[in-house]
């Protein structure tokens, strides 16, 4: 069967890179979050002190960018992949509330997308990938031949997350990611370079109310409809 480009999209903590890593791994293609490239990026300018408040410090982030490595490696035990910052693991410090409560900020910012989206590109070269993200159907992928575009309420993205965070000890009030999840939302579908936006060729899910094991099935019926199997 020949290899296909698959582009996850859609709103912050709907499960997107659940129902991605699960079919990457059931077909054998690679998968890359790209939103985790943009909060390691958000990382390192926490760490080096690039943030006054909510602006970013530009003229160092640009000087820094090109020597900025990220890496996605996959953990031996589970199998999963992880992100590495500069050669170190970062997976979890990437998910916390202070980097999700910078990321879109970062985002937005064109240059930091530019080089983001060169680097997916590169990644999806030869076809064989699964990326999640807010621009993959649009702009990284706009030819990729099966595209999503994934939405659940902001309550029950914001349950979601809570009970993950929750589950790995971190801190975080029900209402704070309630908060972070909307105003994402907003920085992500107003902001100037690709807004978050369904592609016109892309297929919108619903999953409020469809369980991990629903919409894994619900994808993968679309994936072979689209990779041509059936
Ligand atoms: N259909 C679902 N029902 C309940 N929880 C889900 C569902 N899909 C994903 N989740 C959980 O919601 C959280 C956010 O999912 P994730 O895949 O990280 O979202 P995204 O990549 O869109 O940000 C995770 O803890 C995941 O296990
Ligand atoms: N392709 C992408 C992926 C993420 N992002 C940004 O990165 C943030 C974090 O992405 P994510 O996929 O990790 O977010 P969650 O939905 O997992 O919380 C998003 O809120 C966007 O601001 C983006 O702009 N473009």
């Amino acid at each position: 069967m020949k290899k296909i480009t698959i582009a996850i999209d859609g709103f912050s903590s709907c499960g997107k890179s659940t129902m991605a890593k699960d079919l990457a791994r059931e077909i054998g293609y690679i998968y890359i979050d790209s939103g985790a490239m943009y909060r390691a990026v958000t990382l390192y300018c926490l760490r080096h002190g690039l943030f006054h408040g909510d602006e970013v410090d530009t003229d160092r982030l640009k000087t820094a960018l090109p020597h900025i490595d990220i890496a996605f490696k996959l953990n031996p035990e589970t199998g999963k992949p992880q992100t590495y910052l500069d050669g170190a693991l970062v997976e979890d410090d990437i998910r916390t509330l202070a980097v999700s409560s910078k990321v879109s900020i970062v985002a937005a910012l064109g240059f930091v997308r530019e080089a983001m989206v060169s680097l997916q590109q590169q990644m999806g070269r030869e076809k064989g990938i699964v990326m999640d993200g807010r621009d993959i159907g649009t702009t990284v992928f706009p030819d990729a031949e099966l595209k999503i575009f994934v939405t659940a309420s902001p309550e029950i993205r914001a349950q979601r997350r809570y009970d993950e965070l929750q589950a790995k000890g971190e801190k975080g009030s029900y209402e704070e990611i309630l908060e972070n999840v909307k105003e994402r939302d907003r920085i992500d579908t107003s902001r100037a370079v690709s807004p978050l936006r369904k592609a016109d060729d892309a297929i919108e899910l619903d999953n409020s109310h469809m369980t991990i094991s629903e919409q894994k099935e619900w994808l993968a019926a679309r994936f072979r409809k689209a990779a041509g199997a059936e």
